[in-house]
């Protein structure tokens, strides 16, 4: 499986499950996030991917999950690279903060707002645009160079780093990008053209 790039957004953590803004928080995945992270490794394993190199930020829910992934696949010796790069976006003030009782302080809209649009910024925290800032150089120097050369790469990060990357890849309008969230340990799955674009796209959904 040449070129071939897969993104996955880490298992249910601790603060999903407690519905808290996380952030650069460092909380643990949930059984069930374990369990979920285990399960996209499973289904990866049984439509035959192989990955050659991997990615992760440098936090536990993202690297947990990256490993348990790795670990189903019978491939926990391949060379996993962590950088803050591709750390979740900052939530700054909000860190911690319950998301329904910040929706009740601040209203729906504007909490929606600081969660999907790209431009707005959460108190102290950083904008789907300053994520993408420092995201994208990461991935056009260290990630992408290693896919169109024929590798297959997984990256296993968070929801807001990835979906700057993936409004970056696909080329989404800031609106477009407004409408996208991932879920938890859902595998999305690039293969590339020898050019770096994109020959085809899909996501691994679970068929257990
Ligand atoms: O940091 C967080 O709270 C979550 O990982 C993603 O949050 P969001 O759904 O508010 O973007």
């Amino acid at each position: 499986m040449e070129r071939t790039l897969v993104l996955v957004r880490h298992g249910q953590s601790e603060w999903n499950e407690a519905n808290l803004f996380t952030g650069w928080r460092d909380v643990a995945l949930t059984s069930l996030g374990i369990k979920e992270a285990q399960r996209a490794g499973r289904a990866l394993k049984s439509h035959g991917f192989h990955f050659d190199l991997a990615f992760t930020s440098a936090l536990r829910r993202a690297k947990d999950t990256c490993k348990l992934i790795l670990d189903e696949l019978g491939q926990d010796d391949i060379t996993v690279v962590e950088d803050v790069a591709l750390n979740e976006r900052h939530y700054g003030d909000l860190c911690g903060l319950n998301k329904a009782e910040a929706a009740e302080r601040w209203g729906e809209d504007q909490v929606h707002t600081w969660r999907r649009s790209f431009e707005a910024t959460p108190p102290g925290g950083e904008s789907l645009r300053t994520t993408a800032e420092r995201v994208i150089p990461f991935v056009e120097e260290r990630i992408l160079p290693e896919v169109v050369s024929g590798k297959s790469v997984l990256v296993a990060a968070h929801g807001n780093s990835l979906r700057s990357l993936i409004m970056d890849l696909e080329g989404m309008s800031p609106e477009q990008i407004e409408e996208l969230t991932l879920a938890t340990a859902v595998p999305r799955i690039y293969r590339l053209n020898e050019d770096g674009s994109i020959a085809k796209r899909y996501d691994l959904k679970d068929e257990e």
